[in-house]
């Protein structure tokens, strides 16, 4: 039995004048990965980004419509916007940690939220990078930079950062397109492992990615949700021919 975890209701989005979201329903599934595909500027990453109101830093935007999160929309008037992005956390394109320590990077969401006991950080510290597959790496060297670390290590330690902070709904923005082949691959496992404990959704440009981990897959166009079902139904029998010529590759 699936559980709705967020949903989209009519939801519009315009950058000045241009629409960018059109009418949006859909449902994100507790503990399952849903991707989103669709081809460059469809919508993909705005849609992403209204999840957690990352759009609200961006001037001139006008939303309209709703997003729920367990019930409650996050668009209303009273929600805090800071305790929103500690439940819905995000993963971006490119590994981006801080100019600090391995330990720093991960300890950053905790201090911010008000944790300052050396061993309850050191805890959360070891815990997420556990849950990130890096602790074993990096155990020896949590002093050192992040700086230091690989693309595919910098960005498991992103993820680590995000999950410090225990959210609830973890959000990935193409989180493998800067990595190579192998640690896309670990990434990939990454997010299968973690889905236990939380939902994920990501944006994808990489078909077999999107076919490989998701559970859920929603096909973007032009602003518009062309089609969302379950992931085998959208790659093996698409509903929408749109959908159809997207996958196997007729255009994009
Ligand atoms: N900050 C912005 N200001 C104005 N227009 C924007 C802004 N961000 C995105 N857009 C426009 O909105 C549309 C959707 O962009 P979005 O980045 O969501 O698409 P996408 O599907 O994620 O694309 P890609 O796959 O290339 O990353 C595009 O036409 C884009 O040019």
């Amino acid at each position: 039995m699936e559980k709705i975890k967020m949903e989209s209701k009519n939801l519009s989005l315009w950058y000045g004048e241009k629409q960018a979201l059109k009418n949006i329903n859909m449902p994100i599934y507790e503990n399952r990965i849903t991707a989103i595909i669709g081809p460059s500027g469809c919508g993909k990453s705005t849609f992403l980004r209204c999840l957690n109101r990352m759009n609200d830093l961006i001037p001139n935007v006008r939303i309209k419509g709703e997003v729920y999160l367990d019930g409650k929309n996050i668009y209303d008037k009273d929600v805090d916007v800071v305790a929103l992005r500690k439940r819905v956390g995000m993963v971006f394109q490119k590994p981006n940690p801080f100019p600090m320590s391995i330990y720093d990077n991960v300890a950053y969401g905790p201090r911010i939220h008000g944790i300052k006991d050396k061993d309850k950080l050191d805890e959360i510290v070891e815990w997420a990078l556990k849950k990130a597959a890096l602790w074993d790496e990096v155990k020896d060297d949590l002093k050192k930079s992040a700086l230091r670390l690989s693309g595919g290590q910098q960005q498991r330690l992103c993820i680590a950062r995000a999950i410090a902070v225990k959210p609830e709904v973890i959000l990935m923005d193409e989180p493998c397109s800067a990595l190579d082949p192998i640690s896309t691959l670990k990434i990939e496992d990454l997010m299968v492992e973690l889905k236990k404990d939380y939902t994920i959704v990501i944006v994808t440009h990489n078909m077999q990615q999107a076919s490989r981990v998701s559970d859920y897959t929603a096909f973007f166009m032009m602003g518009e949700l062309v089609e969302f079902d379950k992931t085998e139904k959208i790659f093996l029998e698409p509903k929408d021919k749109r959908t159809e010529e997207y996958i196997s590759g007729k255009f994009g």
